[in-house]
């Protein structure tokens, strides 16, 4: 996807050389019953960079692993800018293609970047009918507590934008962790059947148009922790945690072949504290140990947006 910025200068990159409206949910327990809930690392070999006035951009050349950018940007501001863009460009190329949008979303910082969504252009350009809204990690908790994923979306971007309700997939919050997982796994499948959603021809794994990630600052992705035998699970499309290191502990989460299957994936970073996994993945660290966010990858393009603090470690 092109940048947005357009004054470009070379970049000198010693320091990169390492590595180079009622948006109700849909509940998906209803959707199978018919009841109404009512809610409702890179090897980098030739990196091709350009610097742009607020976009470091680095195109990966054509490794085992498909396209791959990484954008680093001036501001956070900045940032969300260009994943507005970026997001609303594949909401138009898949809503043309095939009619609808498969968007899975994450919990934290992620919702705020995702801020300019809602603000023109593309508040009234987006075609937002045919969105469906996925979240590839849950918090085990009421839709209305403090710490539930879909609440943060709801309150920060869901309730701006005429996302119809059905469309909208959050978990059943009345059932434990494990039947939690297992009912959104149905749901997924409910969504193949009736073709909303696509699978993988590569691994059978649904594949959503695209997946935008956070990252903790000890490197997880969704609710898969360092070292924790989760980030193993090749089976299950949905599985569920009970000890997550981050609170709370009681999570249902996608696991690493869905989201390796998207067509798209965004990996969203900000912060200083967040330097040191980045550089892991991306840039020149001696650490052998694989943490999660090393482990995504996508069947179609994946890329990267850091503001420069995140990026201070390349
Ligand atoms: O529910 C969760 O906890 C998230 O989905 C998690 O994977 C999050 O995306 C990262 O921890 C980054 O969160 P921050 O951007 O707030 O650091």
């Amino acid at each position: 996807m092109a940048s947005t910025s357009s004054a470009s200068l070379t970049f000198a990159t010693t320091s990169l050389r390492s590595s180079v409206r009622s948006t109700t949910p849909f509940h998906c327990a209803s959707h199978r019953s018919g009841s109404s809930i009512g809610f409702n690392r890179l090897g980098f070999r030739g990196v091709r960079f350009h610097c742009l006035k607020t976009t470091t951009s680095y195109s990966m050349a054509a490794t085992a692993e498909k396209k791959k950018r990484v954008e680093v940007f001036d501001t956070e501001e900045d940032l969300a800018s260009s994943l507005a863009k970026y997001t609303a460009d594949l909401s138009d190329k898949f809503g043309k293609e095939r009619g609808s949008f498969t968007v899975v979303l994450s919990g934290g910082s992620l919702i705020k970047s995702l801020r300019k969504l809602v603000e023109p252009p593309y508040i009234d350009s987006i075609e937002w009918g045919k969105w469906h809204v996925f979240w590839v990690d849950e918090r085990v908790v009421p839709k209305d507590h403090v710490d539930s994923n879909y609440k943060l979306a709801y309150d920060g971007f869901l309730s701006k934008v005429p996302i119809l309700p059905g469309h909208v997939y959050a978990i059943n919050d009345a059932l434990s962790a494990e039947g939690a997982a297992e009912d959104y796994e149905t749901c997924l499948k409910h969504l193949v059947k009736s073709n909303i959603l696509v699978t993988s021809s590569a691994t059978g794994f649904p594949k959503f148009d695209l997946m935008l990630l956070g990252m903790g600052p000890d490197g997880h992705v969704a609710s898969l922790f360092p070292g924790h035998p989760l980030c193993k699970e090749n089976e299950k499309w949905v599985t569920f945690i009970k000890d997550s290191p981050k609170p709370p502990p009681e999570r249902i989460t996608f696991t690493f072949p869905v989201i390796n299957s998207a067509a798209y994936n965004a990996l969203v970073i900000c912060g200083t504290g967040k330097a040191g996994p980045v550089q892991a993945a991306l840039g020149n660290s001696q650490n052998s140990d694989v943490l999660p966010v090393q482990m995504v990858s996508a069947e179609g393009e994946f890329t990267w947006f850091l503001d420069k603090e995140a990026a201070s470690k390349l």
